[in-house]
């Protein structure tokens, strides 16, 4: 079984695996359009984390990180995964294509928040997100952390890649720290 990360399972893999490899799925787009009451937010104060909304933009991509996991411990990584993403998320089966590799992609399975469930938060422009990251934090830490995390994963794994929705909320947050 493989699992695709492309937001905190690129940086928190808090379980077992074989191996990973850096690459991509396509017809989404990487939004933190998902509110968190229990990882970086409250039920009173919801942070912002990333799901995918799907996109028929020509060659939309998201990047992340497949990992392979071993067939005695699919049950065990699979529970806990159920859980940890138990906040809106489901399991569906995409395609992955390997970064390097693209000739032999494969079907890996995500965890995706669609529009309809009942955290979804939806759309609001770089700015409003900024503010409303930088005055939450849950169970799992500092909202902040979560999105400077998913910035510093994404530029080592694929400093090639332009994520503006990231990148500009990055530089959003980073500038009302700044200022506090
Ligand atoms: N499904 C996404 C993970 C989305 C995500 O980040 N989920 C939150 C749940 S709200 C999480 O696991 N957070 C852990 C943390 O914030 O430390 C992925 O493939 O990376």
């Amino acid at each position: 079984m493989w699992v695709f990360g492309y937001g905190s399972l690129i940086w928190k893999v808090d379980f077992p695996y074989e191996t990973q490899i850096v690459g991509y799925i396509k017809g989404y787009e990487r939004r933190f359009y998902q509110h968190s009451t229990d990882h970086r937010g409250t039920k009173e104060n919801p942070g912002r984390v990333v799901t995918l909304i799907p996109s028929d933009k020509e060659e939309s991509k998201v990047y992340g990180v497949a990992y392979k996991i071993k067939d005695s411990d699919i049950d065990e990584v699979v529970n806990h995964l159920d859980y940890r993403e138990k906040g809106g998320y489901e399991r569906i089966t995409v395609t992955f294509f390997p970064k390097n590799d693209i000739a032999n992609s494969f079907s890996i399975t995500i965890y995706l928040a669609s529009h309809d469930n009942p955290q979804y938060a939806g759309y609001a422009d770089i700015d409003d997100l900024a503010k409303q990251i930088v005055k939450c934090s849950g169970p799992s830490g500092e909202n902040v952390d979560y999105v400077l995390n998913l910035a510093n994963s994404m530029r080592s794994i694929a400093p090639e890649v332009d994520d503006k929705h990231l990148f500009d909320l990055e530089k959003a947050i980073l500038a009302l720290k700044s200022k506090q």
